[in-house]
């Protein structure tokens, strides 16, 4: 479906395999205001006559969605990512300390005996 042209849904699977412009960008054009895509193409009278033929309905533009961005709320999963991530790069410094801690002690015991 195009939707665009003043709010004007067209329903074009028919046509996609007739359009002379081809399928691909018939499809990015779906679902969305395809009125800039479609008179960027220069489309001939005759395109716009056959375009009348997938005309299907109207947008109710009352129920559309404002334009605003969604951000997601961060989730419990992603924080506790973030908490594991950093306790994790503690780990990496520490891990190598121990060793050395240990390498160290036994090498002193081993000198002892
Ligand atoms: C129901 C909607 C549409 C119809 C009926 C239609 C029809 C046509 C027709 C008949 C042509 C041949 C050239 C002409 O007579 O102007 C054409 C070419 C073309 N159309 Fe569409 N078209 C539609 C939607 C779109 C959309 C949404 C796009 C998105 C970009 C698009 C892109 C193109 C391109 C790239 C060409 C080739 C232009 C060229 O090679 O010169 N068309 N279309």
């Amino acid at each position: 479906m195009i939707a665009g042209l003043s709010s004007l849904v067209y329903n074009v699977t028919p046509f996609l395999e007739e359009h002379p412009g081809g399928d691909e960008v018939l499809l990015t054009s779906t679902e969305k205001d395809a009125t800039n895509d479609f008179e960027d193409v220069g489309h001939s009278d005759d395109a716009k006559a056959t375009m009348q033929k997938f005309y299907i309905g109207e947008i109710d533009k009352s129920t559309l969605p404002s334009n605003q961005k969604y951000t997601p709320p961060p989730t419990a999963a992603s924080t506790a990512n973030q908490d594991s991530g950093s306790s994790s790069k503690i780990l990496l410094f520490i891990l190598p300390l121990l060793i050395l801690g240990l390498a160290f002690v036994l090498r002193l015991y081993s000198k002892k005996e």
